[in-house]
């Protein structure tokens, strides 16, 4: 059975099996138990050369350093607009599943709604729903694929795709300095830059407990805004996910990570962070994810490579190629994972039969 929404699953008392995660990739801390170990940033002032610039930079890279995830506030980003898309993507997954079906894009249809996974072939799906529009470059805009309802979304997602393509830019520029390089270099490294909107709706879940909003992963592009409600359930990890933080939610945050690209640009200094969101009963979650990517053709090498160095890439390669391997090498992880499991499952099963019963 095809999944159409997760609004049917979502009253049921048990967790659907499509969705029972192993126990090693199961939440380890509650979508609530905050931590305050990713800074809060306040850019007030980064246009000020004189005045508080350099310690706006300071903390930014020193936290690019550390977990490559922080949050900025007094970002610039009108506090209307942000509230707007929120009401907007919420009433947008409260439309009939038929309504948000209109823009189904399995079958690989670039931009629309879509339930769970963005990869195909994974085993155990995530517990989302999402929808999803490609806004740069402008030429190769698809507005057949943005949805037009409900009303006001279109022009709101316009305006927002500027203003958050305006401060990626900008903290680009801070990352970019902090190198040692002219202002513009790291999105000049983009070439003509991609950016792509990812609204992630949580449905509330029946066991949280089993499953996960969105697997861990690391964003594969250059920077990535994230908007997120009070609700909770970000979280990352430092160890390859032996303990997790959940990043606490504050109003009109922007949380900034850094993806592969920007870790690749930086040879390694700038962490590409690891991540996961989970879920919870109590309450449905929204998180409005701003990918910015560079070009597909688009160099991915480091700009600057700090003496007594190693370059973290063997070689030169396009950002299509490195998002190519980086999908087979997930895609492969899970295939791994999966015979394991069925491997384990059929040892279980030896076990428990007696010889006469295996052999009979
Ligand atoms: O949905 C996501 C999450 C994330 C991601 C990308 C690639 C992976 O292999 C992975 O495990 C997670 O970043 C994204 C980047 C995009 O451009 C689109 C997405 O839908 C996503
Ligand atoms: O919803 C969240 O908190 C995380 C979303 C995310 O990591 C993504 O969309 O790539
Ligand atoms: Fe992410």
């Amino acid at each position: 059975m095809a999944l159409s929404t997760l609004s049917a699953l979502a009253h049921e008392k048990r967790l659907n099996s499509k969705f029972v995660r192993d126990e090693d990739e199961r939440p380890k801390v509650a979508y609530n138990q905050f931590s305050d170990v990713i800074p809060v940033i306040s850019l007030a002032g980064i246009d000020d050369s004189a005045g508080r610039r350099s310690e706006i930079c300071r903390k930014i890279v020193e936290a690019c350093e550390d977990w490559g995830i922080f949050q900025v506030v007094d970002h610039g980003v009108d506090t209307t607009l942000v509230s707007e898309m929120s009401r907007l993507a919420r009433e947008f997954f409260a439309l009939p599943a038929e309504e948000k079906l209109r823009f189904d894009m399995t079958g690989g249809k670039k931009g629309g709604f879509i339930v769970s996974s963005h990869l195909q072939g994974e085993v155990v799906q995530d517990w989302r729903e999402i929808v999803t529009y490609f806004s740069y470059p402008i030429r190769a805009r698809d507005y057949s694929r943005w949805p037009d309802k409900p009303e006001g979304w279109m022009a709101a997602t316009e305006v927002y795709s500027e203003k958050l393509m305006g401060l990626a830019c900008k903290l680009l520029e801070v990352l970019s300095e902090a190198m040692g390089l002219e202002k513009e270099a790291l999105t000049k490294a983009c070439v003509d830059m991609d950016q792509k909107v990812v609204v992630n709706y949580y449905p509330k879940c029946p066991q949280p407990e089993l499953t996960l909003g969105l697997k861990r992963h690391t964003d594969p592009g250059t920077i990535t805004l994230l908007l997120q409600d009070q609700v909770g359930g970000l979280q990352a990890t430092r160890d390859g996910g032996k303990t997790w933080i959940t990043v606490q939610p504050v109003e009109g945050a922007f949380v900034v990570n850094l993806g592969d690209h920007g870790h690749y640009l930086s040879n390694g200094r700038f962490k590409n962070a690891d991540h996961q969101a989970v879920v919870n009963s109590n309450y449905s979650r929204l998180s409005i994810a701003t990918f910015q990517n560079p070009a597909p053709d688009a160099t991915v090498y480091p700009l600057k490579i700090r003496e007594g160095e190693k370059s973290v890439i063997e070689e030169p390669i396009t950002f299509a190629e490195m998002y190519k391997r980086k999908m087979s090498k997930d895609l492969e992880l899970a295939r791994i994972k999966k015979l394991a499991k069925l491997q384990q499952d059929q040892e279980l099963e030896m076990k428990s039969k007696g010889p006469r019963e295996i052999f009979a």
